[in-house]
């Protein structure tokens, strides 16, 4: 079975050096005359668990787009375990997406085509893994999540709930150092909702990954450790929650 708990050795580097994982300084973005980050300073640790909060058009989705290196901020930096991400270029910084973080969206984004196994194992087989392997890790990150039924099921063939848990793999199986999700739960009825909310946690923990999560939902966000709170493109309030479900997972 894949082992989920090993750190990579810069992500156990930065933790000893007590160093942020990833962090941004002073970071600005605009989109013409829009203002959508107007200086933003933040700082994730390994393991840590943030909500992204904030009115709509506050900044959120923009905010999350720099952090992982889809789009690049106009001014200030991003750091990823002390070396730069915002200044690489576009080919290293889509290889840094692909090897170093995860992404869990609204609407799952699975390839319609394609069996769950091989959409969990495309992520590997785009870095470079052998098709072999990359199915292997994929049936054992399937297994791991308690999924391994639906590895042969396409997107079509699921539902909501179970598809949101073999995206969740999918962002898992490379091992990343932080997963990104925006409204992870957000397409989904709030039983299914609060589930997929524990597992994505539960195996983010196991992960020893960082998570960055932007909801709408306080309830959502009650699954973090830290709520950033982002209004007009700046970090309006920034706070550790106290009655995290991370205590009880
Ligand atoms: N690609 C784009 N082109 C033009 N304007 C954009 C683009 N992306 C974002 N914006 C603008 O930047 C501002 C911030 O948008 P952003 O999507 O980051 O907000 P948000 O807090 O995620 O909103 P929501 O909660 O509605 O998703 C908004 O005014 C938005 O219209």
């Amino acid at each position: 079975m894949t082992n989920v708990t090993n750190f990579s050795e810069e992500t156990a580097v930065a933790r000893a050096a007590g160093q942020p994982l990833l962090s941004t300084h002073d970071i600005t973005r605009s989109f013409g005359q829009v203002r959508a980050l107007a200086g933003v300073s933040l700082e994730v640790a390994a393991g840590e668990t943030v909500a992204v909060m904030g009115p709509s058009g506050s900044g959120k989705s923009t905010l999350l787009h720099c952090l992982s290196g889809v789009l690049t901020p106009d001014a200030g930096e991003v750091r990823l375990a002390g070396n730069t991400l915002s200044g690489l270029s576009d080919k290293r910084r889509s290889h840094t997406r692909l090897t170093e973080f995860g992404f869990v969206f609204q609407d799952n984004q699975l390839i319609p085509e394609l069996p769950s196994r091989e959409n969990v194992a495309l992520p590997l087989m785009l870095t470079g893994s052998g098709r072999g392997k990359a199915l292997a890790e994929a049936d054992a990150m399937l297994a791991r999540l308690g999924i391994a039924d639906l590895a042969g099921r396409r997107p079509g063939d699921m539902s909501g709930g179970q598809a949101q848990r073999v995206a969740i793999a999918r962002a898992l199986v490379g091992r990343p150092k932080v997963v990104f999700a925006d409204e992870p739960s957000g397409a989904l009825d709030q039983a299914t909702g609060h589930e997929v909310m524990q597992l994505l946690t539960a195996i983010v923990g196991l992960a020893g990954a960082s998570l960055i999560l932007v909801t709408h939902d306080p309830n959502v966000a009650a699954w973090c450790s830290r709520l950033v709170e982002i209004r007009d493109g700046l970090v309006h309030s920034d706070r550790r929650l106290g009655a995290s479900r991370e205590a009880t997972r």
